[in-house]
């Protein structure tokens, strides 16, 4: 019996030796790891049992919640850590200034993805947001390119954001004196013009492609959110098991293939050279390349569009989401800036993106909404592309990086008012609206978010519609609002419900 017991210990300790990690030399410091899971119980157990305690049974454990430094690692290890994921090592970024360094001053050496996680099965290793060299060079110019160039088109970027805002006010005008479920209706926007821009297609709000599509999105994100990736990415042997992940995997599948069909469709209706879309700049594109060796093809260009579905839907939602709940339950705020929405607009009938110069409290409060909202909390993930140092540290090539950009935009050095929402973290003494460096919601350097642009149109025109139209009033029986965000890859409020007043029309003019 004793000798079976020393046998046993005697195994597990081989198996703790044969599978222990080592920091490499001089690399960021953190916590111990223990074999095979690295650190990540030991950040975890505390959220995973807060999380299981406190949230409805059908809500994920949010696998992303485990490295928000609710362990304060950053003040036992300074702004820039280490952890294990697994066997794997990650660093993770804190604050400004190694934010900056990292992704601004060794932009291109910090530009790497991780490779081997599920998120880049699902993508096939196409697309531009999960590649990288070449395929994200030219695809990112592209893309960037083609959205900048939207002004030019027939149908201006500002026609297709406007023609959406249309539909979600007169949904609002039905429902003034209710409060309603703003979720859905904000997801529908955001993704409909996401449609528009891509596919030159706006959805009805009841149409079940739009349905079936947006279910796909947030289904696919709660997965890459829980344990299920997690056991995915830490256990290769159970990938091709008929386990919850391969969800993710099907909904990819079943997107690509109706992205497909309207690729097919484009290529039968199109005239070379007067594109409609982004779709018909592809096709262009493509055709000019002809077969010089270039990355671009119709399997690429459907995950480009994948990809740019996927980014600009729950992250443009999930933000207005936030602003509105802050707008509700800050009347103040909401009046201040109906007060100068309307001497600004006058008469005109419709708020144009340029309006926002003359705005500088309105453009505050959007930038707070964005700063509160901390919308990608952890960026997506980087990867360093070669040997290189950080803040003293090495760190070799292939590493995976955590951008923290939560503690960025909840520095106590860099905010007057770093736990509050209030627009005069963004205005000056003269109350003229400035940007602080630690504003970061998009994140920084050659991977900031592709659609910085498009989002923020969209942030001002729907927000500034809004306004102008209604009064958004915190239901009287809602209780005590709850501003603590749902965890996620993109994170969002709780659900909450949505008071809608027509403004007194005497006011409007
Ligand atoms: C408020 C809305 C949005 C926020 C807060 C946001 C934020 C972000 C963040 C933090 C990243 C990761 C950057 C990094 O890797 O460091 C990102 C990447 C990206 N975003 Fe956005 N985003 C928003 C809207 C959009 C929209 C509307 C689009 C679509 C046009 C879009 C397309 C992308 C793409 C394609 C990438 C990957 C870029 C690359 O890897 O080169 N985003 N976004």
């Amino acid at each position: 019996m004793l000798s079976s017991l020393i046998l046993l210990w005697i195994g597990f300790g081989l198996l703790f030796f044969l599978f222990r990690t080592r920091r490499p030399k001089n690399f960021p410091p953190g916590p111990r790891p223990i074999p095979i899971f690295g650190n990540l119980l030991q950040l975890n157990l505390a959220d995973l049992l807060n999380d299981l305690r406190k949230a409805p049974h059908n809500m994920p454990i949010h696998f992303i919640s485990i490295f928000r430094d609710k362990c304060k690692l950053s003040e036992r290890y300074g702004k820039v850590y280490s952890i294990y994921i697994g066997r794997k090592p990650a660093v993770v970024l804190n604050g400004v200034q190694a934010m900056k360094e990292a992704l601004a001053t060794q932009s291109l050496v910090f530009a790497g993805r991780p490779q081997d996680l599920m998120i880049n099965h699902a993508g096939e290793f196409k697309g531009v947001a999960l590649t990288t060299g070449p395929i994200w060079k030219e695809h990112r110019r592209f893309a960037l390119i083609t959205l900048r160039n939207f002004g030019l088109g027939k149908q201006s970027m500002e026609e297709r954001i406007l023609g959406e805002i249309s539909y979600i006010t007169s949904h609002l005008e039905k429902n003034a004196g209710k409060a309603i479920d703003p979720q859905i209706l904000f997801h529908k926007a955001a993704f409909n013009i996401i449609c528009s821009v891509l596919i030159g297609i706006r959805f009805k709000h009841e149409d079940e492609f739009l349905k079936l599509n947006i279910h796909y999105i947030t289904e696919s994100t709660t997965i890459l959110n829980g344990p299920w990736a997690m056991i995915y990415d830490m256990l290769p042997l159970l990938r091709h098991l008929p386990l919850p992940f391969q969800k993710v995997f099907q909904n990819s599948a079943n997107m690509r293939k109706s992205l497909g069909e309207q690729v097919s469709q484009h290529k039968k209706t199109r005239v070379p050279g007067e594109p409609r879309d982004l779709t018909d700049c592809y096709l262009d594109e493509m055709e000019k390349r002809g077969d010089d060796g270039s990355s671009f093809s119709e399997k690429q260009l459907i995950a480009c569009l994948l990809d740019l579905l996927f980014a600009g839907t729950d992250t443009t939602s999930n933000t207005l989401l936030f602003a509105f709940l802050h707008l509700m339950t800050h009347p103040d705020v909401q009046e201040r800036c109906q007060k100068e929405i309307d001497e600004v607009l006058g008469e005109k009938e419709q708020a144009s993106f340029e309006d926002r110069h003359m705005m500088p409290y309105t453009q505050a409060m959007i930038h707070e909404a964005q700063r509160v909202a901390d919308t990608v909390p952890l960026s997506a993930f980087h990867a360093t592309t070669k040997d290189t140092r950080l803040m003293g540290y090495d760190i070799p090539k292939g590493t995976l990086i955590i951008p923290n950009l939560s503690s960025v935009l909840n520095e106590e050095s860099q905010w007057k008012f770093p736990h509050d929402f209030n627009p005069s973290n963004f205005l000056n003494d003269k109350g003229e609206f400035v940007k602080p460096e630690a504003f970061m919601p998009f994140s920084a350097g050659a991977r900031v978010c592709l659609g910085e642009g498009l989002a923020r149109m969209e942030l001002f025109l729907i927000l500034v519609t809004l306004l102008r139209r209604f009064k958004f009033v915190w239901p009287e029986d809602a209780g005590v609002p709850d501003y603590t965000p749902i965890f996620g890859i993109t994170q969002g409020p709780k659900p909450y419900r949505l008071g809608v007043r027509l403004r007194d029309r005497a006011s409007l003019h």
